[in-house]
């Protein structure tokens, strides 16, 4: 049955400032829902207040029409990649598969370059591999839905081309919500697409609309 997540009238200020007034997206099982934004527009604070990570001034988030206070809180119900590495340097990337029950294997079959890095320390391996390793973390949890920001920070295109391919193979289970700066790797991707701009959410219909919201040249 396909699971619906709902975020709206979401309002996140930080002192006096208001960085989104009414922010809105839905997700869905099956689907991947991509979300732009130029720099500081608030993609992270938005992605974070859904999950439940920072507070926000007002929001209602509901899964399946139900109303959740805190997706972080509720078991089995949705992962967050943040923007910046949270694995802690000296585990080794064996062992934080290990604390994660995800297969390496099986995900080394499918991505040949993780094999020698598996005894490596998570501060022996490079800024691409790093954020790739967390990205897997988050993607393969047993979740109904997984939001991630920046997935695509360092990867070279063919490491893109391989995370996009998992994406496709893991939204068949899951509700993805993507952001990152490679639009083109979000527009591609997506079934839906969100431009946050004006401290609001924006449905993208057209990519022209992309480019009259400011957030492409002509
Ligand atoms: N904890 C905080 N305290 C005060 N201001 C904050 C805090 N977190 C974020 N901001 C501000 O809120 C605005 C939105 O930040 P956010 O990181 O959500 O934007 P973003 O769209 O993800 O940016 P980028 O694409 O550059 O990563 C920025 O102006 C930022 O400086």
């Amino acid at each position: 049955m396909t699971q619906h997540l709902a975020a709206d009238s979401v309002r996140i200020q930080f002192q006096q400032r208001i960085v989104i007034s009414g922010g809105f997206i839905h997700a869905e099982t099956g689907k991947i829902t991509g979300l732009l934004g130029r720099n500081g527009n608030g993609k992270s604070s938005f992605l974070q207040a859904i999950f439940g990570a920072i507070p926000a001034e007002f929001k209602s988030v509901r899964v399946n029409g139900e109303w959740v206070p805190e997706l972080l809180s509720v078991k089995g119900l949705a992962a967050y990649l943040p923007q910046k590495a949270f694995v802690p340097d000296a585990f080794r990337v064996k062992t934080v598969f290990d604390l994660y029950d995800t297969n390496i294997q099986a995900l080394q079959n499918l991505m040949p370059e993780l094999k020698p890095l598996s005894s490596q320390r998570m501060d022996q391996v490079s800024g691409g591999e790093r954020r790739l390793i967390e990205t897997l973390l988050v993607l393969f949890r047993p979740v109904s839905f997984v939001l991630l920001d920046e997935p695509f920070s360092f990867l070279s295109p063919v490491a893109v081309e391989r995370l996009h391919e998992l994406l496709q193979q893991e939204k068949t289970r899951k509700g993805i919500i993507l952001t990152d700066h490679r639009y083109r790797s979000i527009t591609s991707i997506s079934d839906s697409l969100y431009l946050l701009a004006n401290q609001r959410t924006y449905l993208i219909q057209h990519p022209d609309e992309l480019i009259r919201w400011g957030y492409l040249h002509e």
